[in-house]
């Protein structure tokens, strides 16, 4: 059976500006995977070319065996309908409820009546945790809550693969754990496979069980698995720098490499 998520020798440009290339992984159903890797490598341009959003320079991306831009209008829009995103803002729809928010989503994404996506929001907002606020507005939310939200949202149509920009970004450890733990819970119960790009270590840590790790030095991945286990590999001083918060090793001083008189 084809990969849920297949990425096949992507290459990311911007102009004549190389960001990425040599880029390939497979998702199965049920993983978490992390893209990883230093500021400006290019996490959320590879997050943009994965959910079509942005073309990629070349290479293919494929949605359950489908090359998603090889394909025309009306199928990429069934593919986009097949997975759910949370932007690192949220993204929410600031003029409608919490509620409302959670019931477009299905409206665009199944074929529930009215009344069945209500039923629906509303057993997802008890997931989350967020049951008390579903007649709020977004900007009555706190930055967790907006997050938690967002990923009623992403979630409430049970898609089989979630990509996650940033989930714990601005949130304090408590709210971060939090979230964490229903990533793990979403995970568990609907069995969906989850893409996400995160700084955060303790996160990372927590849940992730496979990932790339992206080089903007030599601008291609120089480090693939499960970031607890590639903080423990020494694959690579960057790597190391990243997920040990060490200071990459000092280039040795000229009396060490045996130049000097
Ligand atoms: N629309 C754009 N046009 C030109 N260059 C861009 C554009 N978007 C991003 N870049 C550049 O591409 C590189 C990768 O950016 P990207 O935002 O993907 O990195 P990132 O790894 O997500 O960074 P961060 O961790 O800081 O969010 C950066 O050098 C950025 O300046």
């Amino acid at each position: 059976m084809a990969a849920l998520l297949s990425v096949q020798d992507l290459e990311m440009r911007f102009g004549d500006r190389l960001i990425q290339r040599g880029i390939s992984f497979d998702v199965e159903a049920g993983r978490i995977f992390a893209i990883m890797g230093g500021s400006g490598c290019g996490k959320s341009t590879l997050l943009k070319h994965l959910v079509g959003l942005l073309p990629p320079a070349s290479g293919t991306v494929r949605h359950g065996g489908v090359d998603y831009w090889a394909s025309g209008e009306a199928e990429r829009e069934a593919m986009r309908l097949k997975f759910g995103m949370l932007f690192q803002s949220a993204a929410l729809w600031s003029s409608m409820t919490v509620l409302d928010n959670v019931c477009l989503a299905l409206a665009r994404q199944t074929a529930l009546d009215a009344r069945a996506q209500e039923a629906r929001a509303r057993e997802v907002l008890a997931w989350v945790g967020l049951d008390h606020a579903a007649d709020q507005m977004p900007a009555q939310l706190s930055g967790g809550m907006k997050k938690r939200a967002g990923l009623a949202r992403a979630i409430a149509a049970e898609p089989p693969l979630l990509f996650l920009d940033e989930p714990s970004a601005g949130l304090d450890p408590i709210s971060s754990r939090r979230l964490d733990d229903l990533i793990l819970d979403i995970r568990q119960r609907t069995g969906a496979a989850v893409v996400l790009v995160s700084h955060e270590l303790p996160s990372l840590f927590a849940i992730a069980d496979d990932g790339l790790f992206l080089d903007a030095d030599s601008k291609t991945p120089i480090a693939r698995g499960c970031p607890r286990e590639l903080a423990r590999a020494h694959v690579h001083p960057t790597v190391d720098a990243f997920l040990r918060r060490e200071a990459p090793p000092d280039p040795p001083a000229p009396s060490a490499r045996g130049d000097s008189a």
